[in-house]
């Protein structure tokens, strides 16, 4: 892929995904694949090299997670962690479809952190902070969380273990699959919703868990 990484390319491109994108969310969604590009050159964030794929096969999850999530009744101080965030994703690329909260991207990695920072601070992401720190180890005024959700993290029932004590009484956790929901849900969970969308020719998933 050569297309070289402008506005209007994104928007053509999100739109062969089937995403209209508005001028603003557009720009906001370059500029991070720009970052994402140009530290991706200098050190391992994501696997994809070239900005297409970053956003067909990446960024695609988070516009499709904020349609999931929109229904969510969240105030601007709702805590929502988003553990191993890595980049930043799915969280950098959700602020942009979805604002809801108080968004607390979780990564122990200084370099990832700093990523993710400087991407925050040039996209003028609102109520969106990075932790970086271990999960084991957030400090107990970012708990609990109404909200905690991660990718490629850990497995499903790992994760539901790790974020079940984090949560407040009326938290959920939601988790994004590659497979359609799961039939045996873990003791002492609940699956309140579900829905799957395509990638490319691939269908992928999120779960919503309450206790
Ligand atoms: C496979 S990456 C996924 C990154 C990102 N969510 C994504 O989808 O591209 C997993 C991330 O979890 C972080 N991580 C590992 N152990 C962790 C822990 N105990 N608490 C928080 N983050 C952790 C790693 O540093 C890494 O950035």
């Amino acid at each position: 892929m050569s297309l070289s990484l402008s506005q209007d390319a994104v928007m053509d491109l999100a739109l062969d995904c089937g995403r209209n994108l508005s001028v603003q969310q557009a720009g906001l969604v370059t500029t991070y694949l720009q970052l994402l590009e140009k530290w991706n050159r200098k050190m391992n964030l994501v696997g994809p090299r070239d900005w297409q794929t970053m956003l067909t096969t990446l960024v695609i999850d988070s516009w499709n997670l904020g349609d999931f999530l929109g229904d969510l009744d969240l105030g601007d101080d709702d805590r929502i962690l988003d553990l191993g965030a890595g980049a930043g994703l799915p969280g950098i690329p959700l602020r942009i479809f979805w604002g809801k909260g108080d968004y607390v991207l979780v990564e122990p990695r200084h370099k990832r952190a700093m990523f993710m920072q400087t991407a925050i601070r040039t996209m003028a992401l609102a109520r969106t902070r990075v932790a970086s720190c271990r999960v084991e180890n957030l400090p107990p005024n970012d708990l609990p969380a109404r909200l905690v959700l991660s990718r490629a993290f850990c497995p499903w029932r790992r994760f539901l273990d790790i974020a079940g004590p984090l949560l407040q009484e009326d938290g959920v956790c939601l988790v994004m699959a590659n497979t359609p929901e799961p039939t045996q849900i873990p003791t002492g969970w609940e699956l309140k919703r579900a829905t799957s969308y395509p990638v490319g020719t691939d269908q992928r998933s999120f779960w919503m868990f309450a206790r």
